[in-house]
């Protein structure tokens, strides 16, 4: 959409952005009366919840794009007022977050796009884990590494498709960014929903450049985290600290803009969906299969959890922070680890989870309270609703043989 007079001054251009209402445009045949709930529906988009201010004030002949458009709070906007945020965090974090969203346009584009441009399958290479590297496993690394060293707030990252650190040179970035660029890489070519994850941490070692010291910082260090969904839209959720909470952000191709669509974030305290890869229960310990069995009984006023496992960490603990429940990467005789990454994967989400007002324990610790000891750590994790987690945390209490 090309805008007419685009040397206009920001505030006149607005005056040409499109009309929403069923396409209409309205100001050629007068308005659209907006009926009551949807202007209540209307208003929960329109509340920055980081400023005082708030947005009451629309009026009745209002038409829903006119009060949209007054207090549409893109992620950029949100950041840059967030009166939770020290104000020179504010300006450095609104670069970071502008890099994030741009390397997310871009592996959401591309991955539109991959049956068109051959962009499905593998490289032919491996990756430190040994996984075959997928080709849209590459062009999101290098989409977040390029945006994040631009935006010059960055030191040190970590990223799932790198055997070492990347340090960056001669910068004076503080922040130290960990990521899995494309997170459910097994069901990219199957067009199910992947994610990006994301944790960012501040840089702790004395020198000018930063080190691979500066990685291993417990999840309670991060100072903000988060993920991209690439499914049917794509959202980004984000957390900027337990005060700050938890926001989600759906992309608005006509504007190009992430827009606050999910403010604060609550995690139901008590959910009946249980997520785990159930092919692996031959492997658990008692404690996780014992758990599991809870999850499938009824009795006593408890109906049996359904079983819901997208086998994308980012997908399945999306839905588990909107509808309740606990997503489970249990530990086991095969991988007495689990196989999920603590910098990258654990950390951010649990971040996340846990500003949510949910917990995430590896059955017997708290996942934040980890110090990891090498960047591709990986760690138990069961997260969700805090109900849940507290259950596990008992049955890992009953069979202590199970840690
Ligand atoms: O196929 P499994 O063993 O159930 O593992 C699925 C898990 O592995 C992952 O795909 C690992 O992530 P990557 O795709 O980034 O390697 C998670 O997203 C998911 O939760």
């Amino acid at each position: 959409m090309k805008f007419p007079n685009s040397n206009l001054p920001c505030k006149e251009r607005r005056l040409f952005l499109p009309q929403v209402t069923n396409n209409v445009d309205t100001r050629k045949r007068g308005r659209t009366r907006v009926p009551p709930n949807t202007r209540e529906r209307l208003k929960h988009l329109t509340v920055d919840p980081h400023t005082t201010q708030t947005s009451s004030s629309s009026t009745e002949d209002e038409s829903m794009s006119e009060i949209g458009r007054k207090n549409l709070v893109t992620m950029t906007r949100y950041i840059q007022k967030n009166d939770k945020l020290p104000e020179d965090k504010r300006s450095e974090f609104a670069l970071l977050f502008s890099a994030i969203q741009l390397a997310s346009k871009i592996v959401g584009n591309s991955m539109k796009r991959a049956g068109i441009e051959s962009q499905f399958g593998v490289t032919g290479t491996t990756n430190v884990h040994g996984e075959e590297v997928k080709k849209l496993d590459l062009i999101a690394n290098d989409a977040f590494k390029e945006a994040l060293v631009e935006s010059g707030q960055v030191a040190v990252m970590a990223s799932e498709e790198e055997e070492e650190a990347v340090i960056v040179e001669n910068t004076t970035g503080k922040y130290v960014i960990t990521f899995d660029p494309l997170d459910g890489s097994s069901n990219i070519d199957a067009n199910v929903s992947v994610g990006s994850i994301f944790g960012i941490y501040e840089k702790k070692s004395a020198g000018k450049n930063g080190d691979t010291s500066d990685c291993l910082q417990a999840g309670r260090q991060l100072v903000a985290s988060g993920y991209s969904i690439y499914g049917s839209a794509i959202i980004m959720v984000i957390s900027l600290g337990r005060e700050s909470g938890v926001q989600g952000f759906t992309f608005d191709p006509s504007l190009g803009e992430f827009v606050m669509s999910h403010p604060d974030m609550k995690v139901p305290e008590n959910g009946a969906i249980y997520s785990v890869n159930e092919g692996n229960s031959a492997y658990w310990p008692k404690a996780t299969s014992q758990y599991v069995e809870y999850c499938k009984s009824s009795g006593e006023g408890k109906k049996p959890y359904s079983a819901r496992y997208i086998g994308s960490m980012v997908a399945d603990v999306h839905r588990t922070l909107l509808y309740g429940g606990i997503f489970m990467y249990p530990a086991d005789s095969k991988s007495p680890n689990g196989k999920l990454r603590y910098l990258y994967e654990v950390a951010p989400l649990s971040f996340i989870v846990e500003n949510s007002g949910g917990l995430a324990t590896t059955g017997t610790k708290r996942c934040l309270d980890i110090v990891p000891d090498k960047v591709h750590l990986r760690v138990p994790v069961f997260m969700g609703s805090k109900r849940q987690v507290l259950d596990v945390e008992e049955y890992f209490k009953k069979f202590p043989e199970s840690k």
